[in-house]
């Protein structure tokens, strides 16, 4: 089984406004709320796959009942710890001459609710497979993700999409994959990554610390992969025109581990990810399917 854990899920409301002005009212030109939070999107698309995966993390008030009945709709398992104070947080995603994303705080997490995560992922078995997504709410440790890494049982393999130190505590652990993105590289090392050559020296630092597959995504730039061998993969974009930046890096995490999990050729994965970002990014909301079927037609 596959499990994401997302720690701060999200409704995701994107608006779009024209010409968006700070200190007026601005009246929304479209609006949409999709369930969000990176572990969610992650679930969302293998669930396009037919790759089913159980979502964790912590959900609270109305907005994490919405969030739980609408995964069971679209027929994703959950397994959320229902905390009691705050509420599921809801992310703006604003749409106008520039993009403007304000992601909301969370709800609080006690220890009971941390301990109550932590024992469902001891229950995880050698061959399941988890995926830890996104940021943790100001409530929860810094050590949080390490935490949850420690208490898995041999041979459950982990993935990791985060920020600078959430993901850089995870290395010494081993996760099966990582997908910084080329900026979070650049804030890690505190450099400016001018070619090919500098973005495959930091992955292979970001290996000798510890992660053993590193996808670095590229927006319009595509992405590559170092693989555990040391084997470097290129790959390009989908042909398309952006509709949104919501979601693109999830769906590529998304389609790397369903391809890898279909059949152990790393090319033919990067290939599907690449689709389910570049599908993702061409639609509104996350992609569908067929979307994504059509965008692999396209690939470079
Ligand atoms: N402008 C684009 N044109 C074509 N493909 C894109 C574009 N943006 C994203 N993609 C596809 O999606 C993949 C992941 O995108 P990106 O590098 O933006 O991830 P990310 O920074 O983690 O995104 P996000 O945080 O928005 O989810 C890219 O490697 C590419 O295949
Ligand atoms: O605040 P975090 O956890 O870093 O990011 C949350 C978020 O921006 O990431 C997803 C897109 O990747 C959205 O669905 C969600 O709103």
């Amino acid at each position: 089984m596959i499990y994401t854990i997302t720690f701060n899920p999200a409704l995701d409301y994107v608006i779009q406004v024209d010409h968006f002005k700070a200190g007026q009212i601005n009246r929304n030109k479209t609006e949409n709320v999709y369930y969000g939070g990176k572990g969610i999107n992650v679930s969302c698309i293998l669930n396009e796959l037919s790759v089913p995966s159980t979502a964790l993390g912590f959900i609270c008030g109305f907005t994490g009942k919405a969030l739980k009945d609408g995964l069971h709709g679209l027929g994703i398992h959950t397994n959320f710890i229902e905390v009691e104070k705050g509420m599921t947080r809801i992310n703006i995603k604003m749409k106008s001459d520039e993009e403007t994303e304000i992601n909301g705080k969370g709800p609080v997490i006690e220890k009971k609710d941390f301990d109550a995560l932590l024992k469902i992922v001891k229950t995880f078995k050698k061959g399941d497979m988890v995926i830890l997504s996104g940021n943790i709410p100001s409530s929860l440790q810094s050590d949080s993700y390490q935490r949850v890494i420690k208490v898995l049982n041999e041979g459950v393999d982990f993935v990791v999409d985060a920020e600078k130190d959430l993901l850089m505590k995870t290395l010494p652990y081993h996760p099966f994959l990582i997908k910084p993105n080329n900026l979070e590289l650049e804030e890690i090392f505190g450099i400016k990554l001018k070619n090919k050559e500098d973005i495959v020296a930091c992955g292979k630092k970001l290996q000798s610390l510890g992660a053993r597959n590193v996808l670095i995504s590229m927006a319009k730039d595509g992405a590559i992969l170092i693989d555990e061998n040391g084997t470097i993969y290129q790959q390009g974009v989908c042909r398309g025109t952006v509709v949104n930046s919501v979601g693109a890096g999830d769906s590529m995490v998304a389609g790397f581990i369903a391809g890898v999990l279909k059949e152990r050729d790393y090319s033919k994965a990067l290939k599907l990810a690449t689709a389910c970002g570049g599908a993702t990014a061409f639609h509104s909301g996350l992609a569908t399917y067929p979307q994504i079927m059509e965008a692999m037609k396209t690939l470079e």
